[in-house]
């Protein structure tokens, strides 16, 4: 037992030493691994360490030469030694290259030293810019590149900036006023290359607000440069967020991804270069100043705008520069890496720099000119555009730039708001006349309606003292504000256009306007302007007319911009607004906004820009209204005596083919012998009796056709003896232009006594046309409606009874003989049976009770139309097939209603009698 145990415990005794042999050997290993790792971690500490301070400067470097002793310094620095210089072998005429490429790449003022350029004003169109703008230069030993050891070799530093890159600079103690000397130098080689008015500068600083860049002064007084209150960079940054969204729009639409590459397709600069110089402290900015930031960063490159911090601690979206300045004369830039050291170039010579800027100054406010007029904003040619894509054109300047109105696809339609007196109504000419002058007719066509008492738009239409007219113009809508029906119209008529185009689409199998015009270069489609000034009219009462319009504007609203159908509509601010209450369809599609100074709810809620806006000025808003779209600028006047007609002249005589607009004008009732529908007229197999004129966008009047079916006869019904003589003489007349002499007999009869004399007239005006007329005495009617009944079997020239206040002789009629007939029975026979039988009768009664006493228990079968003066409309539906009708008697304006034609009753204008004012 005693043996056993001994070999036994031998036996643990061996395994655990050999046990402890291998955690030996592994702990061994472990450490060796260690202490590897260890060297390796140091070894890359150390390297990132000296290729942070630089190469040629680590044996001065205080931190590193405290570890000079470490043991891996030494392989460190020959391992960096040798990939320097395997770098420099390939790079053994850098120093020269690098000359030659700042000197291609950094032409004139953004290149060449201070003496060649400063104080000179820039000429640059800027269509490009210079890829690089010097700032220094470095040196290397000539051991570096290949040469001999202690040669030094110098090559230009310079860093990228408009189009390409942002900048940051990080100060270093007492360095600011280095800092600024950069700044000063890098702008002022910008502003030097260009004309004046090619780049804008805004300047930030959180710390002051006026004593940024002093020798800049000059300029602060121009558009050129702008000094921004150190507690608001939120207003800069928004600024700039919505030049960002603006021009990316217009870059985008127009099929470009950056404002440099439409620059390079286009050969014109479009809008200035934009650079926001911010200086910090070097502290954090709040957090939501630094995502406006990043967000403004991120896209500012493409739309020409580079930002240049100082001391902003925050990592940039974008492609960004640095410069970390060392001392007063020295800094480190990313373009040259921490490897080199870059001298900086010294301070420009602050007097010079002064000057320079007062030279620019003066160059820009002579090229900006003072206060710009309606030419400014004429192109030196005029009808040179195409419509195809979207209209383009400059309403207004700000600092001398034109601000631009675009009708197209992120802005179909526009609303225009603003108090009585602002400048709506010279904005509208503004833009009418900035437009006209740059597209064709053929390229635009306008319909112009002018609700407001006045005659804002009289003037496009060819008048008694101007012959001219403005060719783009189709209609001209005038004093339409008690006619909402017109309104109505000029909505159905865009709205039949619609239909057409998208059916002219679909054939050939596009979607919108600009494919159309592709595919059907023959076709004319031109865009649609329709301007609608206090268009809050057509919303004026809870009636159709209302309904209708709303889901008309709505319709086009929607649909119209694909079919290069857009609308205008101006109201005084509320009032317009207001009207879009239940109707939020139409005012969201007017993506344009514009408001005049002190125009309310025009904008969004927040923003408050019309508020402040000066005099004869407009906020022009392509967003809705939000905020960052704001654009303000100074409108020229438009409106003066003689300036809009000048340019219309012009363009009458340059588009001396296109035909004249149809105007429509509420206040004036248009003369029968000056309509078409009156003078078109020859003799014809189914004659038609002019009423009126209907409200309508083609120059149309309405008519009674006299047909042989039962029910062809007309009443006017009314007290209101000047519409009824004009509708009864403008029916008489236009038949009697339908037959021939002979051909037909006018039987008149008047039993309103002050109606006589124009009766008599118009019979011997029929007679004077060589017809069989005669007017009848008022005691003889009956006898008339006796003889006509019975001989109405044989009748064998139509006749035509014109008789004026029937009801007058309802009482003589109804006298009754015994056995016999009375008077008032052959008068129904007649109504009942004339028409088969060729005679017809058009007659007024000053009562809807009388015309109904006269018919009788017949009904109403036998009077097919009617025109309803000073009537209310529930006295009409017995004659309306019972629907009712919503009518207030209206002065000059009679409701006329059909049965053949209609489904319900319109309103038509009488014609004016030039006998009746005459008398
Ligand atoms: N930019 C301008 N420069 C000079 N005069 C202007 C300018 N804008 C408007 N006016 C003048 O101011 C007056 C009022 O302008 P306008 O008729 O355009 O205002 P509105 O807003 O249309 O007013 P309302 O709604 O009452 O017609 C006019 O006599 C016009 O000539």
């Amino acid at each position: 037992m005693g043996r056993k145990a001994g070999e036994q415990r031998a036996r643990v005794t061996t395994a655990l030493d050999h046990l402890r042999q291998q955690i030996g050997l592994a702990l061994g290993a472990a450490r060796n691994a260690r202490e590897t790792a260890e060297y390796e971690l140091a070894r890359l500490q150390l390297e990132q360490l000296v290729v942070r301070t630089g190469l040629e400067r680590a044996a001065h470097d205080s931190h590193i030469t405290e570890r000079a002793n470490e043991p891996a310094m030494a392989e460190v620095l020959s391992w960096l030694r040798s990939v320097r210089s395997e770098f420099y072998r390939e790079w053994a005429d850098g120093p020269n290259r690098l000359r030659e490429i700042v000197a291609a790449s950094a032409p004139g003022p953004a290149g060449r030293p201070p003496g060649d350029w400063l104080g000179r004003v820039g000429s640059s169109s800027g269509v490009s810019a210079p890829q690089l703008w010097r700032i220094g230069s470095s040196t290397v030993d000539g051991s570096a590149a290949g040469r001999t050891p202690g040669t030094e070799l110098t090559f230009d530093v310079a860093v990228p900036l408009l189009d390409e890159s942002h900048l940051a600079i990080t100060s270093a103690p007492n360095t600011r006023p280095a800092v600024d000397a950069i700044v000063e130098n890098l702008l002022m080689r910008v502003l030097s290359t260009f004309e004046p008015g090619a780049v804008k500068i805004h300047l930030w600083d959180v710390g002051q607000l006026t004593a940024v860049l002093p020798s800049f002064y000059a300029l602060t007084r121009t558009s050129a440069v702008t000094v921004h209150d150190p507690t608001r960079l939120v207003d800069l940054l928004d600024e700039f967020a919505g030049h960002i969204r603006r021009i990316h729009s217009y870059t985008m639409q127009a099929g470009y991804p950056s404002l440099r590459a439409l620059r390079a397709a286009t050969g014109k600069r479009a809008e200035p270069w934009r650079i926001a110089v911010l200086y910090g402290n070097g502290e954090d900015l709040h957090p939501e100043q630094i995502r406006d930031l990043k967000r403004v960063a991120s896209g500012a490159l493409d739309a020409g705008i580079s930002l240049i911090l100082v001391d902003v601690p925050t990592v940039l979206g974008g492609s960004v520069e640095t410069i970390s300045m060392l001392d007063e004369r020295h800094a480190l830039t990313s373009m040259t890496g921490s490897d080199l050291v870059v001298t900086l170039d010294p301070p420009l010579p602050s007097g010079q720099v002064t000057t320079a800027a007062g030279r620019i100054a003066e160059a820009l406010v002579a090229k900006q000119g003072g206060p710009r007029s309606f030419a400014d904003l004429l192109p030196t040619e005029y009808g040179r555009e195409s419509s195809a894509r979207e209209l383009r054109a400059p309403v207004g300047f700000f600092q001398g730039e034109p601000v631009e109105v675009v009708i197209g696809d992120a802005t179909p339609h526009a609303l225009i708001g603003g108090p009585s007196g602002s400048g709506k109504t010279n904005f509208l000419y503004a833009l009418l006349g900035s437009l006209t002058a740059r597209y064709s007719p053929d390229e635009l066509a306008l319909y112009l309606l002018d609700f407001k008492e006045g005659v804002s738009f009289a003037g496009l239409a060819p008048g008694r003292k101007d012959e001219s007219w403005l060719p783009h113009a189709r209609l001209v809508g005038v004093n339409v504000n008690t006619d909402r029906e017109f309104g109505l119209a000029l909505l159905r008529f865009l709205a039949e256009e619609l239909r057409r185009r998208s059916a002219a689409a679909k054939e050939h199998e596009v979607t919108n306007l600009e494919e159309l015009r592709e595919q059907d270069p023959e076709g004319h489609w031109p865009r649609i302007v329709a301007v609608i000034d206090e268009f809050q009219y057509l919303f004026a009462e809870r009636d159709t007319v209302t309904a209708l319009a709303t889901s008309l504007l709505e319709d086009l609203a929607r649909r119209g911009r694909s079919q290069g159908i857009h609308l205008i509509l101006a109201s005084q601010d509320i009032a317009g607004i207001d009207a879009f209450w239940g109707k939020p369809a139409v005012f969201e599609q007017c993506t344009l906004r514009i408001a005049m100074p002190k125009a309310r709810r025009v904008l969004a809620d927040t923003n408050q820009a019309a508020v402040a806006a000066p005099k004869w000025h407009a906020v022009v808003n392509h967003d809705s209204g939000i905020a960052h779209g704001n654009q303000l600028a100074h409108v020229p006047d438009a409106s003066g005596k003689g300036v809009f007609p000048a340019l219309q002249r012009e363009l009458w005589q340059a588009y001396a083919g296109h035909g004249q607009p149809r105007l429509f004008d509420g206040a004036h009732a248009p003369a029968l012998e000056d309509s078409a529908a009156f003078t078109s007229l020859a003799p014809a197999e189914r004659p038609r009796a002019l009423v009126g004129q209907s409200i309508d966008v083609a120059d149309a009047a309405h008519s009674v056709e006299l047909s042989a079916a039962p029910g062809r006869n007309l009443a006017v019904l009314g007290t209101s003896a000047k519409e009824a003589l004009s509708i009864l003489d403008s029916a008489t007349r236009s038949l009697a232009r339908q037959y021939r002499q002979g051909d037909v007999e006018f039987v008149l009869c008047c039993l309103v006594d002050r109606c006589l004399p124009a009766v008599r007239e118009l019979t011997d005006r029929l007679v004077a046309e060589g017809h069989k007329a005669g007017l009848v005495a008022a005691d003889d009617l009956t006898e008339v409606v006796t003889t006509s009944a019975a001989a109405l079997a044989g009748l064998e020239t139509p006749r035509i009874l014109v008789l004026y206040g029937v009801d007058a002789a309802l009482p003589a009629l109804e006298h009754k003989e015994p056995g016999k007939q009375s008077g008032l029975d052959h008068l129904r026979t007649l109504l009942k049976q004339g028409p088969g039988r060729g005679l017809h009768v058009l007659g007024w009664w000053r009562g809807v009770a009388r015309l109904k006493d006269t018919l009788g228990f017949a009904g109403t079968d036998d009077i097919g139309a009617w025109a309803a003066l000073d009537v209310q409309g529930n006295e009409l539906a017995p004659f309306c097939a019972g629907q009712v009708v919503h009518w207030s008697p209206r002065q000059d304006r009679a409701l006329f209603f059909d049965r053949t034609t209609h489904s319900s009753p319109e309103v038509i204008i009488p014609f004016h009698r030039t006998e009746a004012s005459d008398e």
